[in-house]
């Protein structure tokens, strides 16, 4: 992806971010624990939610499919951790109405966080109204009742220029956070795509927020995002308000880092996938 210069940059200072305890700390209020997995059960995400008050606090919010909402509401309920699902995942091909409806449905079983996935292939192929309309729909379903995050699914977009005009699409139709990624597609989350959707915020001047996600697993890696926020949006602006993780495996890496748990990087990582962004 052809960045700018100055998000260049930003990029660049941000590559040797230092990972140190506080940091870990600081990760762990950000996180959305995650599990969409095929194989889950009410048993996993009780499992999953027995994990989100840490010996540094709580994570922001637990995120599972919808039909296990009320599972992780019960589990929750006495904590401060939001409850948040996904809807229109993980293709993006639902229609408005659809959408609306599933929306609707999840937040009455006790969500307080929807992640919506943009219908990011008509976006790329062309078409304006018909993705917004989705966001729009999904948007006057949560009202003020719940939390929306756009999922722009970063990874499938081929220039830098595109996923900044879905950015601030996204935004106009009434986006609380931009969110990189399923995590159901290669290339997940990426720094450059962070960049300009960071970028995107900022130019805004609305109060969004942004949450990285998709193959996010380790204390390091967290902080070049957090690093990378601070250079665009200022030091300070990253809370669990503003700036979230969404991940499946990076809760242990946080609580190492920390001193809580296993030594982090004991264990082996997959390569990252060449090309895309
Ligand atoms: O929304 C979060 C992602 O689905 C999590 O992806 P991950 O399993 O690669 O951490």
């Amino acid at each position: 992806m052809k960045l700018s210069a100055d998000l260049q940059s930003a990029l660049d200072a941000s590559a040797n971010a230092p990972s140190d305890a506080d940091l870990a700390r600081r990760a762990v209020g950000m996180l959305d624990l995650t599990s969409l997995n095929g194989d889950d059960s009410d048993r996993v995400v009780q499992d999953l939610c027995a994990r989100a008050v840490t010996p540094v606090g709580p994570v922001a919010a637990v995120c599972v499919w919808a039909r296990f909402v009320p599972t992780a509401r019960k589990a929750l309920d006495d904590t401060p951790v939001k409850v948040a699902t996904v809807v229109n995942f993980p293709t993006g091909e639902a229609d408005a109405s659809s959408v609306a409806a599933e929306t609707r449905r999840a937040i009455a079983d006790g969500a307080n966080e929807i992640d919506v996935v943009l219908p990011y292939k008509a976006f790329i192929d062309g078409a304006r109204t018909q993705p917004m309309n989705v966001v729009k729909a999904c948007r006057e379903a949560c009202s003020d009742k719940a939390l929306m995050k756009v999922i722009l699914e970063s990874g499938a977009f081929p220039d830098a220029d595109l996923l900044a005009w879905a950015a601030r699409d996204a935004i106009a139709a009434g986006a609380d956070f931009l969110k990189t990624s399923t995590g159901k597609t290669q290339p997940a989350a990426t720094l450059p795509a962070a960049a300009v959707m960071l970028e995107s915020i900022y130019e805004s001047g609305k109060p969004v927020g942004f949450k990285a996600s998709g193959g996010i697993r380790d204390a390091a890696e967290a902080a070049r995002y957090l690093a990378l926020a601070d250079h665009i949006l200022g030091d300070g602006w990253a809370t669990p308000q503003t700036f979230r993780f969404g991940a499946s495996s990076l809760l242990d890496a946080l609580l190492a880092a920390a001193g809580h748990g296993e030594r982090e990087g004991e264990g082996e990582r997959e390569p990252a996938p060449a090309g895309g962004y």
